[in-house]
C-alpha cells in the first residue's frame, strides 16, 4: 500500500516510510492511496478469531509491500500478550442494545495501548531492518504519553520525548510518564495546553533542519500506523454482534478524532457501520461542528475528562480530505485558513455528508458525573469520565435493531478524584502500578517556546546516546 499526503505536496510513500516519517513533509497527514476491501465472506471468516490474529489480518493490507503477514502476526501476538484480559477487548452489555467495549486492559490502562504496543514493535522491526535510529516526539493530554513510553522504554533505536501540558493531566497519568527513568525516555511539562503541545510537535516537524538533525518521528495519531492499529477492535466487536449480516453503530469519546477515525476507516473497508456517535466534554468543537457547522476554536477549559481537553482535533483533516473527494489543494486551503483564523469555513456539502454518518453530543462535568452515577447504579458498571461520555452519546443516538457499542477508553483508576466525587469509590490501581505514588518522578517544566523545547529534545536524545 502507498500513502499520500492530505496537502498534496509530499512524495507518495510506503507503510514503513510513513511509520518512520509520522507527519508528511508538507505538514499534511498520510492517507492510504485506496481503501482495502473485505467481502462479507472474508469478514465472516474472521469471526471468533483470537484478537492478535484478527488484528494482523485487518492491518496486513495497509502494510502490504513493507511488512509480511507472518511478521505482523508475530508482532501482534507479542504486543497483546501483556494485556490483563483474555479477550483483550471484552464487550460488556450495559443496557438493551447498548454495549461497552473495554479498551483499557493494556499496561497503561487506556486505549492507547491497543495501537502503541504494536507501534513500539513495528518501529523496532523497521529500524533494525534499516539499521537506523529515530527520535520520537509526542504530545499528550495524558494517555498517549504513558502508552508510548511504556511501549518504547528500553528500545535502544528509539529516543522518546513526550510533551504534556503542565498541571492538566490527572496525577496518575502524569506519574505513569514521569516515573519511567529509562535512558531513552524524557518528559517535558509545557506551560500551556495540549493544543500548545501538539502545535510544538508540528512546529518541530516543520523545522526541516531540526527534523533532519534529530531524525524525528511521531507516535501521535498523526502517524497513520496508529490509526491502522486502532481499526481491528471495531471489527472485533462488530463481528461479535452480527456483522457483516447486521449493522452496528459506535459511540466514541473524542478529542484528537483518531479513535473515531479508525471506526470510519473500518467502514471505508466495508464493515457495515450505521452511525458514529462522537462524545465531547465542554471542549466541544467537534459537536458544534456536527450540530451547527461551527468549527471555531475557543479557549480550552479543564474538565473531568482531561484527555479530551482539546480544541484542534488533528485527524479531522483526514476526514475532510476524503469528504472533499481527496482534493488536496482545497484541504490545504481550509487547514491553512483554520490555522490562521481559528475558524474553518467547511463547505455545506462536506458538512452534510459528515452529518449523514456522524452525530455529536457534548456533556459538561455535571452531566458526565450524572452518567457515571447512572451506569454505576443501573448497570453496575464503573466507567471513567471519558468512557461515560461515550456511553451517553451512544444512548442518545442508538436506534432500535442496531446494536451500539461505546468505547471505554480508560480504566477508572486513572481518574480517582473524579470517581470519588461521582460515586464515592476510588477504583484500585492494578498491582503493577500499586506503588506509583512512591516512585521517583523526573521531568522538566518549560515555557511554551519552540527554541526551548527543541533544546530539551536535544538534551533528551543526548542523554540516551550516552
Ligand atoms: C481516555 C481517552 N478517551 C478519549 C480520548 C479521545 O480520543 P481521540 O483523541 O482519539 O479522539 C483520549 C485521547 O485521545 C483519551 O485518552
Ligand atoms: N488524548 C490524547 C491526545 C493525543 O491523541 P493522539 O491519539 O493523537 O495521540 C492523549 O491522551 O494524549
Amino acid at each position: 500500500m502507498r500513502y499520500l499526503s492530505t496537502r498534496g505536496h509530499a512524495p507518495v510513500r510506503s507503510f514503513s516510510d510513513v511509520l518512520l516519517a509520522g507527519l508528511a513533509d508538507d505538514g499534511g497527514l498520510y492517507m492510504p492511496e485506496s481503501w482495502p476491501q473485505f467481502s462479507a465472506d472474508e469478514w465472516r471468516a474472521m469471526r471468533g478469531l483470537p484478537y492478535p490474529e484478527l488484528a494482523a489480518r485487518v492491518i496486513a493490507p495497509f502494510a502490504e509491500g513493507s511488512i509480511s503477514y507472518e511478521t505482523l502476526l508475530e508482532l501482534c501476538r507479542d504486543a497483546y500478550a501483556r494485556f490483563d484480559h483474555a479477550a483483550i477487548v471484552p464487550l460488556v452489555q450495559v443496557e438493551d442494545g447498548l454495549f461497552v467495549q473495554e479498551l483499557f486492559h493494556g499496561p497503561t490502562l487506556a486505549f492507547k495501548d491497543m495501537a502503541m504496543q504494536l507501534l513500539g514493535r513495528l518501529f523496532d522491526h523497521v529500524l533494525t531492518e534499516r539499521d537506523e535510529r529515530v527520535t520520537i516526539v509526542g504530545a499528550t493530554s495524558g494517555d498517549t504519553g504513558s502508552a508510548a513510553i511504556e511501549a518504547c522504554r528500553g528500545r535502544d533505536r528509539l529516543t522518546v520525548v513526550i510533551l504534556h501540558p503542565e498541571g492538566r493531566t490527572s496525577e496518575v497519568q502524569r506519574r505513569q510518564m514521569t516515573t519511567v527513568l529509562d535512558a531513552n525516555i524524557a518528559n517535558i511539562a509545557v506551560e500551556g495546553t495540549f493544543d500548545d503541545c501538539q502545535d510544538l510537535v508540528k512546529a518541530m516537524f516543520a523545522d526541516a533542519p531540526f527534523r533532519t538533525e534529530m531524525r524525528l518521528s511521531a507516535v501521535n495519531s498523526i502517524n497513520w500506523a496508529r490509526i491502522a492499529a486502532q481499526i481491528p477492535y471495531y471489527v472485533y466487536s462488530a463481528l461479535a454482534l452480527g456483522a457483516p449480516d447486521r449493522e452496528v453503530s459506535f459511540a466514541v469519546p473524542t478529542g484528537n478524532f483518531g479513535n473515531v477515525l479508525a471506526a470510519w476507516a473500518a467502514r471505508q473497508m466495508g464493515l457495515p457501520i450505521r452511525r458514529l456517535c462522537v462524545g465531547s466534554n465542554r471542549n466541544d468543537i467537534l459537536t458544534r461542528f456536527l450540530n451547527a457547522n461551527d468549527m471555531s476554536t475557543r479557549e480550552v477549559a479543564p474538565s473531568l475528562s482531561p484527555s479530551m481537553d482539546i480544541q484542534v482535533s488533528s485527524n479531522f483533516e483526514r476526514l475532510l480530505f476524503e469528504l472533499l473527494n481527496r482534493d488536496a489543494a482545497a484541504c490545504e486551503r481550509l487547514m491553512t485558513g483554520f490555522r490562521a483564523t481559528g475558524k474553518m469555513d467547511v463547505p455545506d456539502e462536506v458538512w452534510s455528508s459528515a452529518r449523514e454518518l456522524f452525530s455529536g453530543l457534548a456533556l459538561d462535568d455535571q452531566a458526565t458525573e450524572t452518567e457515571i452515577q447512572r451506569l454505576h447504579r443501573e448497570s453496575l458498571y464503573l466507567a471513567d469520565p471519558h468512557s461515560a461520555i461515550g456511553v451517553a452519546a451512544g444512548r442518545k443516538y442508538r436506534e432500535a435493531g442496531c446494536p451500539t457499542v461505546a468505547m471505554a477508553t480508560a480504566h477508572p483508576a486513572k481518574f480517582p478524584d473524579a470517581m470519588r466525587a461521582a460515586i464515592g469509590v476510588i477504583p484500585a490501581l492494578p498491582p503493577a502500578l500499586a506503588d506509583l505514588y512512591e516512585r521517583e518522578e523526573r521531568y522538566r517544566v518549560v515555557p511554551n517556546r519552540l527554541d526551548v523545547v527543541e533544546d530539551a529534545v536535544r538534551i533528551g536524545a543526548l542523554h540516551n546516546a550516552r
